[in-house]
């Protein structure tokens, strides 16, 4: 399938997360096509959230967005973690300023029931690996797309809460007070999401990463037991099967306010780590083995800062983690309210570097 596409010319971002030497740090940024742009907000006065995930043409176009921009050295195919609450049978409203909501959330155990399983993954989020199979295409082997998925326990949250929250109580109660059906929904959750990850790389994605954005809920243990073993199975699953279909893509994990376990983050298989801006660089190298690739960490806000500012806390990151083994990007995802030529002086002080 490979042979169909573009040829790659910019690999650095691959090469980075397999540990192979570069000639400059490979840089994108989480979000990167979103809100900030003001040609993506023009494209939401039109479009509904969901309407532009869900029809290939318009995921491929604001994906492309921002490589026109910058010289970023990867596209992420735009969409989104709650596809996959979708394709389980949840409807999701997308209302801007509001952010996600189910409308009808799992409020009791009873509710399982009305998970739809097992899902036909090809025929459900077919319309994401057409939009992923498009940009392959239109990015003319510019730079490599990368496929993402969220994790196994950030969508169980989210679909036990209803939308975002503060404290997490609610899903939270569910695993205290039925671990044995917290668990069999995450299982449910993380059959989809292999299936997803791998209908991706079929489809054309070259990297992927699985957003464990809720992770600093969790303490040590109840990381241990509700989200490690599901981010295990996804790495060693889809490993597995793409290797079987002649697949070698690089995969990471970002488990956002997790530093707490990012020492047994590190046994799972994955090849790259991507860090918040709340850890050190250098502590971070120092829990996690030199076989495996950091990614990360700029403080988001550090973009509303002026030029030599934002130059300034970007020389220090790169020099905190070094040029080996090393992928730029902020620590989350870009705010909505960041200036587009901020990113711009970001991305040139990484290059520079
Ligand atoms: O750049 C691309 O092409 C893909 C961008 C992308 C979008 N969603 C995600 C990605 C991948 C990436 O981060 O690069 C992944 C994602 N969606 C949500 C989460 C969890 C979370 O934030 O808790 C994640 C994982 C990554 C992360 O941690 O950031 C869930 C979510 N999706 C949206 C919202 C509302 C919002 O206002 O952001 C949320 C919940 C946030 C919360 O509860 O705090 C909607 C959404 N998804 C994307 C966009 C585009 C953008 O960021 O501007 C939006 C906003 C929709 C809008 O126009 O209103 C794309």
């Amino acid at each position: 399938m490979a042979a169909e596409f573009p040829k790659l010319q910019n690999d650095r971002i691959l090469r980075a997360a397999f540990g192979e030497e570069v000639d400059r740090i490979p840089v994108w940024v989480m979000r990167q096509a979103g809100r900030y742009l003001p040609e993506f907000r023009a494209f939401r006065v039109e479009h509904d959230f969901f309407k532009i995930c869900r029809t290939p043409e318009l995921a491929c176009e604001i994906t492309l967005q921002p490589i026109r921009r910058y010289p970023l050295d990867a596209a992420i195919i735009f969409s989104d973690i709650l596809v996959i609450p979708q394709a389980l049978g949840f409807e999701v409203l997308m209302k801007p300023g509001h952010g996600p909501h189910f409308t009808e959330p799992l409020s009791s155990i009873d509710d399982i029931a009305r998970i739809v399983t097992p899902v036909d993954v090809d025929k459900e989020l077919k319309y994401v690996f057409d939009a992923i199979t498009l940009t392959r295409h239109k990015l003319e082997g510019k730079v490599p797309l990368l496929g993402f998925a969220g994790a196994p326990w950030t969508l169980f949250s989210y679909m036990v809460e209803g939308g975002g929250s503060k404290t997490m109580s609610k899903s939270k109660a569910w695993l205290y007070a039925h671990p044995q059906e917290s668990h069999k929904v995450l299982g449910i959750i993380t059959d989809v999401t292999v299936d997803y990850l791998i209908g991706q790389v079929k489809a054309g994605a070259q990297m992927l990463q699985v957003f464990e954005s809720h992770a600093e809920y969790l303490g040590p243990d109840s990381f241990k037991e509700f989200a490690l073993p599901y981010l295990r199975d996804i790495v060693q699953r889809v490993k597995s099967a793409i290797k079987d279909l002649g697949y070698s893509i690089p995969m990471t994990v970002f488990a956002k306010g997790g530093h707490y376990a990012l020492s047994e983050l590190s046994t799972l298989g994955y090849d790259v780590i991507q860090i918040d801006w709340t850890i050190n660089p250098e502590e971070a190298r120092k829990r996690v083995p030199d076989n495996i690739t950091l990614q990360g960490n700029l403080d988001p806000c550090a973009l509303y800062g002026p030029a030599d500012s934002i130059q300034n806390a970007t020389k220090n990151m790169v020099n905190k983690f070094g040029k080996r083994r090393y992928i730029a990007n902020l620590g989350h995802g870009i705010y909505p309210d960041v200036n587009p030529e901020s990113l711009a002086v970001f991305i040139d002080a990484v290059h520079d570097f």
